[in-house]
């Protein structure tokens, strides 16, 4: 990057994309021409306490809009050249339309504030199915990838997961997912401590944390971000959900870092603190706090333009210098 046209480091960001695809792939130019955003879903028992502005029933109908294109991650992908590909690990989704990779583990978790989420070997599970989804798109010839979710209360499980690793307190992490009220948020925070004591999930044991206020398309997204490092295929996370699954990743394996590229930042107060302990720095502050990859496809052309300016821009050395 330091040869062609401009003041060193002019392009900022664009020039860290470049270096780092780099580095990720062994291409000095690398090839990002084909993106596929995928989007795990899983549903949530513990949406019965009262902590999401929306019925679970709306994950199922989700589903079905994103294989009718019609969801705002199909718009953006569709805008910048990317598939959408969905893996449904744990909806309550009896009926699957027709373009879901159908590998439910099992119809939903159960409510995390009476006992575990799921079982342990139900998490493992999941884990797998996305390492093996994220090896088959290397295989396939995907050269980026996105990392989304659909799950109605997944904001819940979040929070309490990353204040079980982090240490934190619930209040600094948790934010309104969908937009609840005052009143529901302070439900929210009262479930999340209340799970938290029940389950008492190992610190130093992230998959006991995942089983126990986590959930499927959390799980499974952790392990796309494991399966992704060990295929050196670059991974796009997007909101506070998809991060806090890359967090358990990297607590599985420091080395899935060196794969990760963060691209916006949610309003959801636990991604900037996640991001920080990351060390990734989202690419685009737009508000957004909607999830389902959308924040991750909207930084694709960010990407593509990178790529172009490495490859088609002049050197001081055209230009005779
Ligand atoms: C129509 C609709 C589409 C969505 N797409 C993503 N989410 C987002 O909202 C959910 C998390 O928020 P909470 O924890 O408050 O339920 C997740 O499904 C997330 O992907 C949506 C939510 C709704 C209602
Ligand atoms: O950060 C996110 O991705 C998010 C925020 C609110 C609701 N759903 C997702």
């Amino acid at each position: 990057m330091n040869e062609l046209t401009k003041p060193l480091g002019a392009l900022g960001n664009l020039e860290e994309i470049v270096i780092r695809l780099a580095g990720m792939t062994g291409n000095v130019m690398p090839d990002i021409g084909r993106k596929t955003m995928v989007v795990f879903c899983g549903d949530h028992g513990v949406t019965e306490e009262g902590v999401s502005a929306y019925p679970s029933d709306v994950t199922g109908l989700m589903i079905h809009n994103f294989c009718k294109g019609g969801a705002a991650v199909n718009v953006l992908s569709r805008r910048a050249g990317a598939d959408v590909k969905v893996v449904d690990v744990g909806s309550r989704l009896k009926k699957l339309p027709a373009c879901v990779v159908d590998r439910k583990v099992r119809l939903g978790t159960a409510n995390m504030a009476v006992g575990p989420a799921m079982e342990r070997e139900e998490a493992e599970e999941a884990i797998a199915i996305g390492i093996t989804i994220a090896q088959e798109l290397k295989t396939e010839g995907v050269q980026l990838a996105g990392v989304g979710e659909m799950g109605i209360g997944n904001t819940t499980a979040t929070s309490a997961v990353a204040s079980a690793l982090t240490g934190m307190s619930v209040d600094k992490l948790v934010g309104r997912g969908t937009g609840i009220d005052d009143v529901m948020l302070r439900q929210k925070v009262k479930v999340i401590r209340k799970s938290l004591a029940v389950n008492q999930p190992n610190k130093a044991d992230a998959i006991d944390v995942l089983a126990k206020v986590g959930g499927l398309e959390l799980a499974a997204m952790t392990g796309f971000v494991l399966g992704a490092a060990s295929v050196r295929l670059p991974v796009v996370i997007d909101g506070v959900i998809s991060t806090v699954a890359a967090f358990v990743a990297m607590a599985l394996s420091s080395d899935v870092k060196k794969y990760l590229f963060a691209s916006h930042l949610s309003v959801e107060p636990a991604h900037r603190i996640l991001l920080d302990q990351l060390g990734l720095e989202p690419l685009i502050d737009a508000k957004m706090r909607l999830g389902e990859g959308s924040g991750a496809v909207l930084s694709f052309p960010l990407f593509d333009s990178a790529v172009a300016v490495a490859r088609e821009m002049a050197t001081f050395a055209d230009l005779g210098l």
